[in-house]
This record gives structure tokens, C-alpha cells and sequence, in this order.
């Protein structure tokens, strides 16, 4: 069956019930307030486009190129897709899904959305959308779809009133150290210090981040307990676009955006104080114990649902299914797209030609398969986690739970991925281009690498 013959259509007339939830580069999140019980719980995500591409462009481009129909060939459903949302509900469930475990992913539902709606819904979230995305996006007006999801900020999407919720919101990066032997001799501080932890270094250069992040990602998929809680700390200190906290479906810590204002998001230690007090005093609904002690077992409560669930052992296992790095597959891109490799071009040395002439003989098929491995791990590097806890009901225990002994209670917690789309191929040559400008900087800059906790002299 058709998806959208079970789904529905939202017109101008639905357009008041749908208020601004969050957005990030591509979709714009709306939360539903009104009544149907089919809706209740749910969230709407919507394309948006650069403002004033060109729409023509927009129209004739078709949703897979030549090349992309072969990457994702053994996916006829994916590759098939009449639209956006259905490609990206099909990617979150056949691929993601299976390589995640399917009790994740909520590929959620498209529905039909008239231009009408989406006119009204993006004049009324207009006030609330974050200036930067608002001057660089506008809503699709062209779409004939949106994604309807579940709503993860809550716990129970069938009724909000039932019980009291807190969700967690990460953006965790990616989680590991490449070890290609395709990177470069002058890159090779990418073997000991993280991408994101460069990347941070460029960003705070360019004056896009107050100052560079404390969350270093490795302690996050680390696996330890101890690192994990390290992690979460560090997040709430610079949670930037990594780290968000919901109370009943309602942002009370981090920015809404994940853009320039989160990106901004470093507080003083008085502001730090303040902050950690009104957080503590808004969880006291879910978590009891004394005031000053809620926040350190809340985070105790988040790192306990990461550490015992594994949902990031499986993330990182997707993740390095870029075995060979950018370094290595952009020259495999320049095979599947026949066209000269613009890399081996404007290589110096014969060690070097030499070194990525290999990936030159791969077969198509060979070819395909690490490209394509590759862009389910750029997928996997940039999802977030939402995982939402409330007290353990008696009457339905089905749910996982950990009991908190700190604050001697039960909580039911719920993990799910959210932004599982797929990566289009086209955007390799950025991907190798924007590794190379985050290394360079890096090593331009003489900082002393001998880990990732480097001592740096920015
Ligand atoms: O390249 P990165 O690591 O900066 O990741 C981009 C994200 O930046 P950030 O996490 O802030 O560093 C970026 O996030 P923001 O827009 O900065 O919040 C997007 O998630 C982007 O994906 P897409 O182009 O919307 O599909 C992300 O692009 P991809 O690399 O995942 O394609
Ligand atoms: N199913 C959901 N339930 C609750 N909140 C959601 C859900 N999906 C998205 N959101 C909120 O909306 C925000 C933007 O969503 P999303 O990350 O999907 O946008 P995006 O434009 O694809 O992001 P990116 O810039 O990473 O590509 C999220 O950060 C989250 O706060
Ligand atoms: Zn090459």
C-alpha cells in the first residue's frame, strides 16, 4: 500500500494548529497543539530551501541522480521514492533501521500538505524562527509532502497529560579516530585528535563559537560509565547544537535553532549557577532528592540510559563503516562518477600516486559499495539521540528502565535517532574539501598534538 493513502492531508485550515518545535539546515520542526488524537503527540518536519533558489532548479531536479540510482540500487523502494519525504521515511527504515535495530528509528508517516498550509505555517513560526536560519531558509513552498513523526521529546505520544517526561537531545559526532592508512603523512593528526574537536578549533577561528566545545565525543561512545558522565557534563556546559533538554515536549535548556545562537551558548560560572539551579529546580518533577544533588543524578540517569542501552555502540559501528576516511573514498567518488581524479591530479610525490592508484583499479561494484558505506556513515556522524525518561508507571512495564540509586527511583526511557537522512553524493568533493581546510588549520596553527586533549596555542 501507498503510504500516503493512509495519511492525510493538512490544508489552511489546520495551519493554527502547528507551532515552531525547532529547525536545522534542511527542515523546519513544528510541534501539533490541537485536538485530533490522531496528531496529538506528533511533530511535522518540513523542507525548507535556500531562500531565493532558483525554484525551477528546484523543480527539475530529480531526486536521485544516475549515479546515486546505482549506489542505492539494491533499494528499489529508496531509489523509487515519488518524494523527498518518502525517500527519507524508506532510508531511515531499510537502511538505518536495519543497521541501528529498528527499535530506534521512527521513519515516521508523509502526508499531503497544501501550499496554502505551508503559506500560513511559516508567516505564523516566522517570529520564532532564529534570525540566521530565517535569513538563510524558507519553507518549501513547493512540496506537496511533509514527514509526520512521533514526537520524542515526549515520552508517551498518545497522550501528553499522563505522566511527566524529560528528554535528552544529542548531536553526538562522530565517535572515533580514523586510522586509513589513505590519510595523508601531513594529516596524520587526525589519527590522535578528533574531528570534532578540529573542526571546533576552525569554527571558534572563524567566529562562529564563542569558544571551542568541552564535549570531546570519544568519552561519549567510550563505553565507560565514568567518560560517559564526563561526556554529558561537558554538554551542558557547551551544548552549542550538541545538546538539548525537553521537559514535557518543551525546550528548558539549549537553544531551539542549533545554529548561530547555540553555537554562542557559553555560559559564565555565574550564568553556570543560575542555569544548573533553574534546571534543577524544573526536573524536580521527575527526579527527587535534595536541591543541588537532582542535576548530578539526572546526568548520572542519562549516562546510565546511554551505557546500558548500547544504542551508540551500534551508531559507532555504523560510523566506521568509512573504513578508508574521506582521503581514501574521495578518489573511489572519482571512479563511480568517471570523471579524472581532480585529488591524484594534483599529487607531488610518486609514493603518494602510487598509494591511491589502487583505489583507482577497484572494480565499479567494489567502487560502489565503499561510496556507499561511506555516505551511511556520514548519516550515522551527524543524527542526533533523543532519549526520554519518566517515572516507571506500575501498570505498564514493558518499556527499559533503570533504577537510580541516588535518588532511589525507577524510570522507564525510551531511545530514538532522529535526522537519519541520506547524504547526497554530490556532496563529496565539500566533504574532502572541508576535511582538508579543518586539518590544515589544525596543523597551521602549531598546535602541540599528542592526544586529543592536546595542549593548543590558539
Ligand atoms: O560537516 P559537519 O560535521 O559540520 O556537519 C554538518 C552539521 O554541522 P555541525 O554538526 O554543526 O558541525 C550541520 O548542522 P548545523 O546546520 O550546523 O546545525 C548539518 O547537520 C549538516 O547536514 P545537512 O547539510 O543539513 O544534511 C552537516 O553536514 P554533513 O557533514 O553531516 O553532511
Ligand atoms: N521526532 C522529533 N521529535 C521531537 N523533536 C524533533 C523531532 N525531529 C526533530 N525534532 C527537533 O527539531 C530539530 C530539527 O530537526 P532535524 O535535526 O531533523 O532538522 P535538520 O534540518 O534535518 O537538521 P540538520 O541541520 O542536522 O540537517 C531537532 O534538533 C529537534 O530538536
Ligand atoms: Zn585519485
Amino acid at each position: 500500500m501507498n503510504v500516503y493513502e493512509m495519511a492525510m492531508t493538512l490544508t489552511s485550515d489546520d495551519a493554527k494548529d502547528w507551532i515552531y518545535k525547532g529547525e536545522g539546515g534542511a527542515n523546519l520542526v513544528l510541534g501539533y497543539c490541537g485536538s485530533s488524537p490522531f496528531l496529538v503527540g506528533k511533530v511535522l518536519r518540513v523542507h525548507k530551501v535556500l531562500r531565493g533558489e532558483a525554484r525551477s532548479v528546484i523543480e527539475c531536479k530529480r531526486l536521485f541522480s544516475d549515479c546515486e540510482q546505482l549506489v542505492w540500487g539494491d533499494i528499489p523502494q529508496l531509489v523509487k521514492s515519488t518524494s523527498k519525504e518518502i525517500a527519507e521515511q524508506v532510508f531511515a527504515v531499510q537502511v538505518m533501521g536495519r543497521l541501528l535495530d529498528s527499535k530506534h528509528i521512527d521513519g515516521g508517516v508523509p502526508i499531503f500538505v497544501t501550499k496554502e498550509f505551508l503559506e500560513l505555517v511559516e508567516k505564523n513560526v516566522h517570529t520564532q524562527r532564529p534570525p540566521c536560519r530565517l535569513h538563510a531558509t524558507e519553507v518549501d513552498l513547493l512540496s506537496h509532502s511533509a514527514l509526520l513523526m512521533s514526537d520524542h521529546s515526549v515520552f508517551s505520544s498518545g497522550s501528553l497529560k499522563d505522566n511527566v517526561c524529560v528528554a535528552v537531545e544529542i548531536k553526538p559526532k562522530c565517535g572515533f579516530l580514523p586510522s586509513s592508512k589513505f590519510i595523508a603523512k601531513q594529516n596524520a593528526v587526525k589519527k590522535s585528535v578528533t574531528r570534532f574537536r578540529m573542526h571546533q578549533l576552525l569554527k571558534f577561528h572563524q567566529g562562529e563559537i564563542s569558544q571551542p566545545s568541552e564535549y570531546n565525543p570519544l568519552d561519549l561512545f567510550s563505553g565507560s560509565r565514568e567518560q560517559i558522565n564526563q561526556a554529558i557534563a561537558a554538554l551542558f556546559s557547551t551544548p552549542y547544537n550538541n545538546f538539548r533538554i525537553f521537559l514535557n515536549g518543551t525546550l528548558i535548556f539549549g537553544n531551539l535553532d542549533g545554529a548561530d545562537s547555540s553555537k554562542n551558548t557559553v555560559y559564565s560560572a555565574n550564568q553556570s549557577g543560575e542555569i544548573a539551579a533553574s534546571i534543577e529546580d524544573q526536573i524536580k518533577v521527575l527526579i527527587q532528592g535534595e536541591c543541588g544533588l537532582r542535576l548530578a543524578s539526572f546526568i548520572e540517569l542519562v549516562s546510565e540510559a546511554i551505557f546500558r542501552s548500547g544504542v551508540l555502540d551500534r551508531l559507532l559501528a555504523v560510523q566506521k563503516l568509512d573504513v578508508f576516511d574521506i582521503e581514501g573514498t574521495i578518489h573511489v567518488y572519482y571512479n563511480l562518477i568517471s570523471e579524472p581524479c581532480m585529488v591524484c591530479k594534483n599529487l607531488g610525490d610518486s609514493e603518494s600516486v602510487q598509494k591511491y592508484y589502487w583505489l583507482h583499479t577497484l572494480s565499479f561494484e567494489e567502487s560502489l559499495k565503499i561510496v556507499r558505506d561511506f555516505l551511511i556513515a556520514a548519516t550515522a556522524k551527524d543524527c542526533s539521540l533523543m532519549i526520554s525518561f519518566r517515572p516507571q508507571q506500575k501498570s505498564d512495564s514493558s518499556h527499559d528502565f533503570i533504577h537510580l540509586e541516588s535518588s532511589k527511583q525507577t524510570f522507564d526511557y525510551k531511545a530514538y535517532f532522529i535526522d537519519l537522512d541520506i547524504k547526497p553524493l554530490d556532496k563529496m568533493v565539500h566533504y574532502y574539501k572541508l576535511d582538508q581546510n579543518i586539518v590544515s588549520f589544525y596543523t597551521q596553527c602549531g598546535i602541540q598534538v599528542n592526544n586529543d586533549t592536546a595542549t593548543e596555542s590558539l
